[in-house]
């Protein structure tokens, strides 16, 4: 499938690799000043949308314009807007006689108004418009930049942003330092991972304020950047979905075994079985601690269950190949016990989704998992849980950096829960969550995410599809659950959800 035909738009690209299909579309043929021609006029329509028609009594739009590139697209953006009847200034934070190629010719055709900065101005403006640093963003702002973002900040105006907002590392979603606050973002041919990793996609206006304007950067540059970042939306892995066919039977949907936890969280690992089921899973096995069995036989109705006393009871039952996929960790305790129970999993080659305290149990363990690995591991830490396994990575520096190396290191596939729940390859690939609601932040909901996790696993779904479609799909089911929610409705919502 050649990727100019294909479906692209969740494709992320880093600033570097936006700026290698910027040259791909020199290179072929889109004049430099053609790209910023359209990037403006992209920018000018957004603005336009929210400020409504233009009439007398708007107050000014004020364009913040910097040393490069992005300040080029603000004049371009103010030419147009000016045509149309806006009332626009341009603010500069630097002599326009400095600026270079692309943009300086693009103030050339700015006969406007440009006023030095101002502070004052800015508080008296109905729309801010942000074309002070964008892509090339190479360090904190400050001095006079860091003022005028501040003042903006605390103006009443819409704030919009020209491809980021300056101050915002577009490779990571974090601020750099002072950052402009905006309210809408308009953004050029594809979204960058700073868009949606979190404080990003607030920074930039949340994700329904995140506009992408077509410049002409042809698809095919794609094709030399090989893009390994992706927003997590269906397109990512629908089409490797495990569908049940109409002679589906339920040994070919999957076997999932669920180690069973123990007091005070024998739920945990119910919601994670009843979500492997509601995934689509043909069967799952609640294998339970023999003190726990006459509780979770009796609450289970769709779920087996069956009891072991010891490690080699659990590890024996995998005996029964068609198990092939395992959850451990939600509610099993911390210790070396569940870390036996891991390797054990593990080294007999199964699918294993490591949650919870499975998670806790492998801390300063993590070697052991890597000598006895023969199979498919899923690890879903929260921070806590991330930071005690791997305490030399940048989580708050770079969340998807540290995903990717957490990935690396341990030839497991990384689900980073969290606000913008990250999924990462051992390849290199990795996928940004950006539909989760803020009241799935409440206690189980990650046990039912490594049930869906295993669930799509067991039906055979490749892991990183299977991780990415059970984050979006755990995401979306808060959705549709609304404020109020607790872990368990997400599992008679979930099938509501399903593609
Ligand atoms: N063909 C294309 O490429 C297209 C690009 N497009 C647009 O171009 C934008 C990228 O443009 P860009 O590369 O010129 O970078 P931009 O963000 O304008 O700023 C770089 C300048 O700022 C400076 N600087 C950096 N940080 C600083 C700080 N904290 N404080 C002070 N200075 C700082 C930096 O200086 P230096 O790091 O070299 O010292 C350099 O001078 C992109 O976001 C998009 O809007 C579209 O038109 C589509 C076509
Ligand atoms: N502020 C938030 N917005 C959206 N999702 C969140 C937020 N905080 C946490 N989550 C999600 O909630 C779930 C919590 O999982 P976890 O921390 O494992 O809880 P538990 O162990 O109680 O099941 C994860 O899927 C995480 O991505
Ligand atoms: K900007």
């Amino acid at each position: 499938m050649a990727v100019a035909t294909a479906r692209i738009d969740h494709i992320l690209l880093s600033p570097s690799e936006m700026a290698a299909a910027d040259a791909y579309a020199i290179e072929h043929g889109v004049g430099g000043l053609e790209l910023m021609e359209r990037a403006g006029r992209g920018v000018a329509r957004i603005a336009s949308d929210y400020l409504g028609d233009p009439s007398s009594d708007l107050d000014d739009v004020v364009i913040l314009t910097g040393p490069g590139n992005n300040g080029g697209d603000g004049y371009v953006a103010a030419r147009y807007l000016a045509t149309w009847g806006y009332p626009v200034r341009i603010m500069s934070l630097v002599d326009v006689s400095s600026l270079q190629g692309d943009a300086a010719a693009m103030a050339r055709q700015w006969d406007g108004p440009v006023l030095p900065a101002d502070l004052a101005v800015l508080s008296a403006a109905g729309m801010i418009i942000d074309g002070l640093f964008g892509a090339g963003l190479s360090r904190p702002l400050e001095g006079q930049a860091a003022d005028i973002v501040q003042a903006a900040n605390q103006s009443d105006a819409f704030r919009l942003a020209i491809d980021l907002p300056s101050g915002l590392d577009g490779a990571t979603g974090q601020p750099t330092g002072p950052c402009f606050h905006a309210d809408a973002t308009v953004t050029f041919f594809l979204k960058k991972p700073g868009h949606l990793i979190a404080p990003g996609r607030f920074l930039c206006g949340g994700t329904s304020n995140i506009h992408v304007a077509d410049i002409g950067t042809p698809a095919s540059a794609l094709e030399a950047i090989k893009p390994v970042a992706f927003a997590n939306e269906p397109a990512l892995w629908s089409g490797l979905f495990p569908h049940a066919g109409p002679f589906s039977h339920k040994y070919d949907r999957g076997h999932v075994l669920v180690l069973g936890g123990r007091e005070p969280a024998l739920g945990a690992s119910r919601l994670s079985s009843l979500a492997a089921l509601r995934s689509g899973a043909g069967l799952v096995t609640l294998a339970a601690p023999a003190e726990t069995y006459a509780v979770q036989a009796t609450a289970l109705i769709d779920v087996m269950v069956r009891k072991f006393e010891a490690a080699f009871g659990f590890l024996g039952m995998l005996s029964d190949p068609r198990l092939s996929t395992v959850v451990l960790g939600p509610g099993a305790g911390v210790g070396e016990r569940t870390a036996k129970l891991v390797e054990g999993v593990i080294s007999k080659g199964r699918k294993a989704v490591v949650d919870a305290d499975a998670l806790t149990s492998l801390v300063d363990r993590l070697d052991r998992v890597r000598t006895t690995n023969k199979g498919l591991i899923v690890m879903t830490p929260h921070d806590g849980e991330f930071r005690r396994l791997f305490p030399g990575l940048p989580l708050d520096r770079d969340r998807l950096a540290a995903a990717r190396e957490a990935a690396a290191q341990t030839g497991a596939y990384l689900v980073l829960k969290g606000v913008s729940t990250i999924v990462a390859a051992p390849d290199g690939r990795a996928s940004v969550a950006h539909n989760a609601p803020a009241w799935l932040s409440v206690g189980g909901t990650g046990d039912v995410l490594s049930g869906i996790i295993a669930g799509l696993l067991a039906q055979g779904m490749p892991a990183f599809e299977a991780a990415s479609a059970a984050v979006w799909l755990h995401g979306q089911a808060a959705v549709k659950a609304g404020r109020g929610m607790i872990a368990s409705d997400l599992l008679d919502i979930l099938p509501k959800v399903l593609p």
